[in-house]
């Protein structure tokens, strides 16, 4: 069969949307079927070229099927290159790599620069930007495009249009107008482009003070109140939610970013890390507020997730030493290196988000007749604030396809979610940590293997558990069971006096399991020890007609209880 006849079928096929893979792969055999005719030679060549035919259909149909299951997402970054590779487009690739998304490139600027500041920029001709973006946007599927350096007005332009003709799901404009050592990187004459075309397309704009000041005409901005009034006013330019990043805010120990998404305005505090390795900060952000956006996230997890990976790896890279200037790179990669200091982990997990912790039962699920995306929509609606996929009986494709599923859900609510058991299954689908029993692999070693960014969980019965736990770096104690359950075969039951012996032994939060439900949470709770931070619960959510109106109800006097014991 012709390539271009197998190209063109399993096009086709992408935009006749079957979303199965099984309808995928049939579609394209149904649609190369008859091209066999193409073959009209001796009887033994025919069936050889047959053969031929078949194995490359075979291929075809196996790709097509790895295509829709593999497209992974898809940042579009539009920026400037810059030599020294510390920020622009460099910074960008590194940033969605370590993020885990696919990055494409269009670039609008090649910049002459190094750790001492810009030496040179040749502008790329309008008309090359817009090829660059056709042949992208034609051509692969993004799903978020990143802007950077926009050094022209006709840039602008061009830019603008090509996201009128191709759909993208989200638009993240980071407006680089000056670098961080101070060179200007676009004209005034860009600033109408932006107002009046780009901004009004942003889904998200993230100035530092400078552009924000910028932006508003010259206004300074010297506090944190003068942060927020200014996210106001940039959000009425058209963007519907804004950034400003207060890292070169004066006399503030803390980097304190305001987000405004035109109702709400949320601070967000980092302490400041003393290093010169800042370059490319914003272009780093940016990417990877782009690649979470592009993984699922909803906009305010995407932001926090992007603040603390910028404060862990400019933390990591507090003192490597690249370039002889004032302002060196940072290293993106910290995920990859071995490293298990506590300080690296400190602010990506929340204790607080212990409190209503859902633990999903497929057996449950069958018995009600729900879908797991179903039972874990309905619980983080109503009020789970943490979510573990617990797939005792599920085959390691069925379970890794699930952890997809759920993670979908869960980012989209800004909502943590942790594996049961499998550390394999988190790694593959990039979950946000897991949780390990007594049995299973030692969080020590689940720790390696995760890095310092992920969340675990350790099931702990004693006050030793407890400690070994804390050793071993895990991030909070399972602890039960704190009554009977059906739901855990052989279970020791601990009682409240063995989970208080657990929170007592450790200092790390602690989540109680275990026949917990509305009956009994309150008692629980009123325990009134500080770590322990909320309740982990099964049958009492999943084993229930209204998986919601269950969620809602204990969450609700989970909120009670805790708010009771702070008075
Ligand atoms: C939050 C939480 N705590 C405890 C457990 C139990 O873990 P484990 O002892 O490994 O038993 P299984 O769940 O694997 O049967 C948990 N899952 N979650
Ligand atoms: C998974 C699990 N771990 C437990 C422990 O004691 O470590 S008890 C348990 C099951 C909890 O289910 P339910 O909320 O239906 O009682
Ligand atoms: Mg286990």
């Amino acid at each position: 069969m012709a390539y271009a006849q197998l190209l063109s079928c399993h096009f086709n096929c992408q935009n006749s949307r079957l979303s199965n893979p099984v309808q995928v792969a049939s579609e394209v055999f149904r649609q190369s079927r008859g091209s066999s005719f193409l073959f009209r030679n001796s009887d033994t060549t025919q069936k050889n070229q047959r053969r031929i035919v078949m194995n490359m259909q075979e291929e075809r149909a196996s790709k097509a099927v790895h295509d829709s299951e593999m497209r992974i997402p898809h940042v579009l970054t539009v920026a400037g290159s810059d030599s020294g590779a510390g920020a622009g487009i460099q910074a960008d690739l590194k940033a969605c790599a370590a993020r885990r998304v696919y990055c494409s490139t269009v670039i609008t600027a090649v910049t002459a620069q190094n750790t001492a500041g810009v030496q040179g920029v040749d502008i790329v001709p309008e008309e090359f930007v817009a090829e660059q973006l056709q042949s992208v946007l034609s051509d692969m599927h993004v799903d978020v495009v990143k802007t950077g350096m926009l050094p022209s007005p006709g840039i602008v332009k061009v830019l603008c249009q090509s996201l009128r003709k191709f759909q993208v799901r989200a638009l993240v404009v980071d407006p680089v107008m000056v670098s961080t050592s101070g060179d200007i990187l676009a004209s005034p004459s860009v600033l109408a482009g932006f107002r009046e075309e780009l901004l009004p397309m942003a889904d998200i704009l993230t100035p530092n003070i400078k552009e924000a000041s910028v932006l508003l005409g010259g206004v300074p901005l010297k506090s944190v109140s003068d942060m927020r009034s200014a996210s106001k006013l940039i959000r009425d330019m058209g963007p519907r939610n804004v950034l400003v990043k207060g890292g070169d805010l004066p006399d503030s120990l803390e980097a304190i970013d305001v987000f405004f998404d035109g109702e709400d305005f949320f601070e967000m505090h980092s302490p400041r890390v003393n290093t010169r390795n800042t370059h490319g900060t914003g272009c780093t952000l940016a990417s990877c507020i782009a690649a979470e956006l592009a993984k699922g996230s909803s906009m305010l997890q995407a932001v926090k997730v992007a603040k603390r990976y910028i404060e862990t790896a400019l933390d990591y890279s507090r003192d490597i030493v690249i370039g002889n200037g004032s302002q060196g790179p940072f290293d993106h990669f910290l995920a990859l290196k071995n490293i298990s200091q506590s300080s690296l982990r400190q602010d990506r997990f929340n204790p607080n988000d212990l409190l209503l912790y859902a633990v999903t039962d497929s057996g449950m699920n069958r018995k009600w007749g729900r879908s797991i995306a179903d039972a874990v929509t309905a619980a983080v609606e109503g009020g789970a604030t943490i979510v573990q996929l617990r797939e005792k009986e599920a085959e390691t494709g069925d379970f890794l396809d699930a952890a997809k599923i759920c993670l979908k859900i869960c980012r989209s609510y800004g909502v943590p979610l942790l594996i049961n058991d499998r550390i394999d299954v988190a790694l593959a689908c990039d979950a946000d940590g897991v949780h390990v029993g007594q049995s299973d692999m030692p969080a020590r070693v689940a720790r390696t293997l995760l890095g310092p960014e992920k969340i675990i969980g350790v099931s702990c019965k004693t006050p030793e558990q407890a400690q070994q736990a804390w050793i071993d770096g895990a991030d909070y104690i399972g602890c039960g069971g704190v009554y009977p359950t059906n739901t855990k075969e052989n279970n020791r039951t601990i009682g409240l006096d063995g989970l208080k012996a657990v929170c007592l032994a450790s200092k790390l939060p602690v989540v109680a399991i275990g026949g917990i439900a509305s009956s009994n949470a309150r008692s629980v709770i009123e325990i009134g020890v500080p770590n322990l931070k909320g309740v982990a619960v099964v049958s009492a959510l999943f084993d229930r007609e209204c998986v919601l109106t269950e969620t809602r109800n204990l969450h609700t006097l989970l909120c009670e209880a805790a708010a009771a014991l702070t008075k």
